[in-house]
């Protein structure tokens, strides 16, 4: 056997056989199987803020799930898949399968360890993670919780340059190995079960480490946020949006980071363009997970415009919408180069921390895996658009 072979995990009949396996002793999976049900009870379990919070925008969450039914896999039959290859590699940097935890802020209101159990069970997986600016644990005790793990830093831009550099240089220390700047949230959408519920988890402190714990911040302020957390909140809400943040910008950043930049946000054709214009390196197609543009078109269905307007310059990532490995290999083979898993990740940290989304992680890398396999594939590079047929086209 050759030695990458070797190194190939069996994700999916690994995953499978220990089900099974654990089934003869009349043990079943302690969470729910299907993403449809492991929602429902993680929202069944969290408080009505919390729940309130992970939501987004009904319609354009919908119109997120409905695209992948826009795409059908068109199986191949009698090829060898005895071998799957599911590592991919962007910028030169390998990971070890095309997926990413996407950057989730605040997420001490889902589960006390937060970040930390979340980039446990991303060292257990080998999958890499992205750190919210907004995050309740700092960069520097994620990166250390994360190992060796790959992990890139998600950056919200705020009024204070200064600040911004800071977070960016303690990325750089900490090991994280690209920025993702996020466009679509200079300012907060009206979120209509959050402003039912008159919550806002930064007034109370939460989602806040990596402002409180961050020099330049704290020598804005006349006394450290531990002594007087109000007066730090007032100049946080302050700071945080930036809705006057424009393409020229982007320059700053640059000139401040060697770590490759990719924004996350785009779905106009034009953006992409832009984003190639402005030097960055790569590109998360997003619309947030329908939590800021209610009514926007769904992400996966402005993904084949952005991937034609892009035409192989950068790499492209996609999130929104990602629940099963079927829905992975679609957005793969309409040009994505790798997914950001969202919400799931979360909801099994809500039922049980770091092991449910380690549970998480396992059950869709196996769901990958397998789809991959009975779809005729053994590698990820064989995916494009001849996999998929648009039912709406028929094409
Ligand atoms: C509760 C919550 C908090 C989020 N916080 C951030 C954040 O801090 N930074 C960011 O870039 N995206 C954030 N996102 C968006 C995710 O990175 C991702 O784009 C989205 O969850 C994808 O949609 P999906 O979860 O429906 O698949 C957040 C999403 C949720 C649900
Ligand atoms: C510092 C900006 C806070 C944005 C809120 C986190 C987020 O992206 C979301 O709730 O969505």
């Amino acid at each position: 056997m050759k030695d990458d072979q070797k190194s190939i995990p069996s994700y999916g009949l690994g995953r499978q056989m220990q089900v099974y396996t654990q089934g003869l002793q009349g043990q079943l999976p302690s969470l729910p199987v299907s993403p449809e049900a492991l929602e429902q009870q993680a929202i069944a379990h969290l408080s009505q803020q919390a729940s309130g919070y992970l939501a987004g925008m009904d319609d354009t969450m919908q119109a997120n799930l409905r695209a992948f039914q826009h795409w059908s896999i068109l199986p191949r039959m009698l090829r060898d898949v005895s071998q799957r290859q599911l590592s991919t590699s962007i910028l030169g940097m390998k990971l070890p399968v095309p997926l990413l935890l996407a950057p989730i802020g605040v997420q001490s209101i889902i589960h006390p360890e937060a970040e930390v159990a979340v980039a446990r069970a991303a060292h257990a997986m080998g999958v890499p993670m992205i750190l919210s600016t907004a995050s309740s644990r700092s960069i520097e005790v994620v990166a250390q919780a994360l190992g060796e793990t790959p992990r890139w830093f998600q950056l919200y831009w705020s009024k204070n340059p200064e600040l911004n550099a800071s977070f960016v240089r303690r990325a750089e220390q900490a090991g994280y190995s690209a920025i993702v700047v996020t466009l679509d949230t200079r300012l907060l959408s009206w979120r209509e079960q959050d402003i039912q519920n008159a919550y806002l988890p930064f007034l109370l402190g939460e989602g806040l480490a990596n402002y409180f714990s961050d020099p330049v911040f704290r020598q804005a302020l006349a006394q450290p946020p531990e002594e007087n957390p109000a007066a730090a909140i007032r100049y946080f809400i302050d700071i945080f949006l930036n809705p006057s943040l424009t393409w020229d910008q982007l320059s700053f950043l640059r000139q401040h980071t060697s770590l490759p930049i990719f924004l996350k946000g785009i779905l106009h054709p034009d953006d992409a363009r832009q984003t190639i214009d402005a030097g960055m390196d790569g590109i998360i197609v997003s619309n947030h997970g329908g939590r800021q543009v209610g009514g926007s078109r769904a992400a996966l269905d402005a993904l084949p415009a952005v991937v034609s307007a892009v035409n192989a310059q950068l790499p492209i990532l996609f999130d929104s919408g990602i629940r099963r490995g079927s829905d992975i290999l679609k957005a793969l083979a309409l040009g994505a180069q790798a997914v950001l898993l969202g919400r799931p990740y979360i909801w099994g940290l809500a039922l049980d921390g770091e092991a449910g989304v380690q549970q998480v992680l396992q059950n869709l890398l196996a769901d990958l895996d397998l789809t991959l396999a009975v779809s005729g594939y053994s590698s990820l590079s064989e995916l494009d658009t001849s996999s998929l047929v648009n039912e709406q086209t028929g094409r």
